[in-house]
């Protein structure tokens, strides 16, 4: 009967209330940084008030938590992680990526659609995504569909992807690694900014492209050498990639053949000549923006031990000066935000005993530390919360077209995170990592700071006190 069903635990969360308040010193709102308290009712944020507006009468009349002096920010919006489910979920899968992302503070993630299997490139593999993921994700999913040669001059197979639900799409201009996603031409992704125009969904770019006119294939050198496979992708790789990309943005100008489409450049390694490039162009009025990726504000080609493959990814982590002016791009914002592009896989692939970074699987794991790892490394270039909030969770949800996330404020989905990031901890074997593989991660002996204390999903506490809810009540993310 209905009292019963009431009483009921809600296994969703791990809180036992539709209607609660949160408080702290130290809330970050698009308003600036108060003191005071977030009032979350059937999953929406119904309020937020200071704390010299908080009456007493207010307080008495339901549950509150009072966090003290940790931070309450909207929930971390991931807008590029491969899960790898279905298909492959044995290097990631959906319960342990969503398991980790909620340890993280992350409240959203957007699957990128490749290294599944089969990749998403039809409404038909975006249906095997949502049945994988169904009732399996701890915190909200979204999708972004293939952009492949196959369907981006078929206008009508384009529509019928973006008509499922996809939040935009994504392609490749090299080899992607992955058989089923082949790279695109510049002529493809103009066919598809046309189509993603009358949708105003955005086209995330891997922007690297092989020039095998003057690199070193590495066959000489030493393949557990880092330095080795540095110079198999040199930043002209992304700089030519970039140059040709931004050659058909142009329409994406106001008045432009494609305006509302947009042009979304992912984990940017080059903070050189290849960031000159996309401030140029957003000088012009294209619609263009960039990220990076935690692993390039954190790492340098020059600390990489020899045979460590766990650094290796696509573009490379490159020299300690590079790391240098993407702070300095971050901190300008020139980069437009941050992403985690974790993509794991399963131990073997990575060689570790072997250290053959030319033969290694490229892609680091780290869905579940990019908040600390942002906050530590940042803080000696004078990062504020406000910034850590515009790059992790306002900028990200507004490129998926997620309007009703990435802030705290009224109306808005109920997506927190709590966390004190005066607090550190070393990433040592003691610490619970939740996403598959822990020891194929770059970041494992680390000391960061910044440790999550709760994160909420649609006003359900997903993760607190270093558990998670039992069951996994994430929505779908599906664009319409
Ligand atoms: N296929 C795939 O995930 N590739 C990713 N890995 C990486 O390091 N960069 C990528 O684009
Ligand atoms: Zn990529
Ligand atoms: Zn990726």
């Amino acid at each position: 009967s209905r009292s019963y069903q009431e009483t009921q635990e809600n296994k969703c969360s791990l809180l036992p209330h539709d209607h609660f308040w949160i408080s702290s010193k130290r809330i970050v709102t698009p308003d600036g940084i108060i003191s005071g308290s977030v009032e979350v009712k059937g999953g929406v944020i119904v309020s937020v008030v200071k704390e010299e507006d908080w009456f007493k009468k207010q307080r008495s009349r339901v549950k509150v938590i009072d966090y003290g002096e940790a931070v309450i920010m909207p929930g971390l919006v991931d807008v590029h992680a491969h899960l790898d489910d279905p298909g492959r979920s044995e290097w990631e899968g959906f319960p342990s990526g969503t398991k980790a992302a909620a340890a993280g503070g992350i409240t959203t993630l957007i699957d990128m659609p490749l290294n599944s299997d089969p990749s998403t490139v039809s409404p038909e593999t975006l249906k095997l995504k949502i049945e994988a993921a169904k009732d399996r994700i701890l915190v909200d999913v979204g999708f972004w569909g293939g952009l492949v040669p196959d369907n981006a001059l078929n206008s009508s197979a384009l529509t019928s992807l973006l008509d499922a639900g996809v939040l935009g799409l994504k392609s490749f201009m090299c080899p992607s690694g992955i058989n089923d996603f082949p790279m695109t031409n510049v002529t493809h992704i103009k066919e598809g900014l046309s189509v993603l125009a009358k949708y105003k969904r955005p086209l995330l770019v891997h922007a690297e492209v092989e020039m095998d006119s003057e690199i070193e294939d590495g066959t000489d050198d030493d393949p557990r050498s880092y330095l080795t496979y540095l110079k198999t992708r040199p930043t002209s790789w992304e700089e030519g990639a970039i140059r040709n990309l931004l050659s058909v943005t142009e329409n994406t100008r106001i008045g432009g053949s494609a305006e509302g489409a947009h042009v979304h450049i992912v984990h940017l390694s080059d903070a050189s000549s290849s960031l000159d490039l996309i401030k140029e162009a957003k000088g012009k009025g294209d619609s263009v923006t960039v990220e990076t990726c935690p692993h390039y504000l954190a790492f340098t080609a020059e600390e990489i031990p020899e045979g460590d493959t766990r650094f290796k990814c696509s573009p490379p982590i490159r020299d300690a000066a590079n790391r240098e002016k993407l702070w300095e791009a971050m901190m300008d914002g020139d980069i437009d935000m941050l992403s985690s592009d974790h993509s794991p896989t399963k131990p073997e692939l990575k060689l570790l005993s072997d250290g053959n970074f030319l033969k290694a699987w490229g892609g680091i794991s780290s869905l579940q530390f990019v908040l600390p790892v942002t906050w530590s490394y940042g803080r000696k270039y004078g990062v504020t919360l406000e910034q850590v909030a515009s790059w992790w969770s306002e900028r990200p949800s507004k490129l998926a077209g997620l309007h009703s996330k990435g802030a705290i404020a009224v109306a808005k989905h109920a997506d927190i995170v709590v966390w004190e990031p005066e607090v550190e901890f070393d990433l040592d074997e003691d610490h619970p990592i939740h996403f598959k593989h822990p020891s194929i991660s770059a970041f494992l002996g680390r000391k960061l700071s910044g440790k999550v204390v709760s994160t909420f999903v649609r006003g359900n506490l997903v993760f607190g006190e270093g558990k998670h809810a039992s069951d996994a009540c994430g929505s779908l993310l599906l664009a319409s």
